[in-house]
């Protein structure tokens, strides 16, 4: 089989294709949950035992962007229910898949055509939205104020899948508070600080399926990139392909699977909120000749009308606010409009919205990284 099968539109450039040798050496930390999971007024112990959590999750969250979480209370049946419906779902033949296929006027649903900085996935996947009805601005032109309902498209087969996803959704749901509240609590927060942002949330699950690739050393199932909302949570099989930006030298790290955990990272608006204390820190997916990989983020997403900006507790004179506040609602429509289809101009981050006085040499580095397209 010779590499001119593959269609170029998947082909990285060659400093972005994945090296041959995987790097697994101390990998992202893994944390038990167990303390905040099952915390109860009567155990006396808990108070210290999440300082000690709250500790971990600050570490991590400074020096890697991702970590692992085990006795995270979301039972193995769920997500084992979700992974053979998903698999199910995706080996329908084609014209069954694109019954409910997304296009300009609905984003949610199957796909099979996304690009990550304009070089197209290795990848199917199946969107959508948690809360229902999940409301976001109706276009993405600034000025317009008009809102629209996104409704999910569950197909008809397999017939289990939809109960799957919503029940799977429930526990899940459950995790990502606790971890916000955790998050919270790491940068010297009240535990609640973030519930406000979520109550009108634009969370949103897929269902992401990396088929066999005939040329594994040239494309990618994601191409490097950075998670746009607050938080993600990712349950992934046991084949693995997940690659993290090692924040220390921004060495490619694989990210060795471990049965039932979840993985977990701040995206750009945990950056903003914490004005740059945490990094949304890069990743990318690399497949494989001989086996199909599943995963399923939990992409975890505040209400569309809030305006993304540092906290004002965690700015001062010293640390004054490093980006101007960003509608995510407009942000979000943007993304999602453009991510599936190969663009003229590069798509809308954060940096964008970067104070302009902040002329720091990292901030000049990933500007000029941001625009290789
Ligand atoms: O499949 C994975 O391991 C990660 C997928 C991912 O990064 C994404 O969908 O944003
Ligand atoms: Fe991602």
């Amino acid at each position: 089989m010779g590499l001119s099968e593959v269609d170029p539109t998947f082909i990285q450039e060659l400093q972005h294709r994945p090296k041959p040798a995987l790097i697994e050496a101390h990998g992202i930390p893994q944390i038990d949950l167990s303390p905040f999971i099952n915390s109860s007024p009567a155990n006396t112990n808990t108070p210290a035992a999440i300082h000690d959590l709250v500790d971990q999750i600050r570490d991590a969250c400074t020096n890697w962007g991702f970590f692992q979480v085990i006795n995270h209370g979301v039972p193995m049946e769920r997500r084992e229910r979700i992974q053979s419906a998903a698999k199910r779902f995706f080996d329908l033949p084609a014209e069954e898949k694109r019954k409910v296929k997304r296009d300009e006027a609905n984003p949610l649903g199957y796909y099979d055509t996304e690009h990550t900085k304009n070089v197209r996935d290795w990848k199917e996947v199946f969107d959508f939205m948690v809360d229902v009805p999940t409301v976001l601005p109706a276009c993405y032109e600034s000025d317009d104020e008009e809102t629209t309902e996104y409704p999910n498209q569950w197909p008809l087969h397999p017939p289990e899948l939809r109960e799957a996803c919503e029940e799977y959704v429930k526990d899940v749901q459950k995790l990502s508070n606790k971890l916000l509240e955790l998050i919270s609590l790491s940068l010297n927060l009240p535990a609640n600080r973030f519930e406000p942002f979520f109550k009108d949330q634009t969370t949103f699950v897929r269902l992401n399926h990396y088929p066999p690739c005939l040329a594994p050393d040239l494309a990618l199932g994601v191409g490097r990139h950075k998670d746009a909302g607050a938080l993600t949570i990712l349950a992934q099989d046991d084949v693995g392909g997940l690659e993290v930006k090692r924040k220390t030298d921004g060495e490619w790290i694989f990210v060795k699977p471990t049965p039932n955990a979840f993985i977990i990272n701040v995206g750009d608006i945990i950056q903003v909120w914490s004005n740059d204390a945490y990094e949304s820190v890069e990743h990318r997916v690399r497949v494989n000749f001989t086996r199909e990989r599943f995963s399923i983020p939990f992409f975890v997403n505040p209400a569309h009308y809030t305006v993304v900006e540092p906290l004002a507790e965690l700015t001062n004179e010293q640390n004054p606010a490093r980006y101007e506040g960003y509608n995510w609602g407009k942000f979000f429509v943007t993304r999602k409009n453009s991510n599936f289809k190969k663009l003229d101009v590069e798509n809308i981050q954060i940096y964008q919205f970067k104070k302009r006085d902040e002329g720091k040499i990292d901030d000049v580095v990933s500007r000029v990284e941001n625009v290789v397209i």
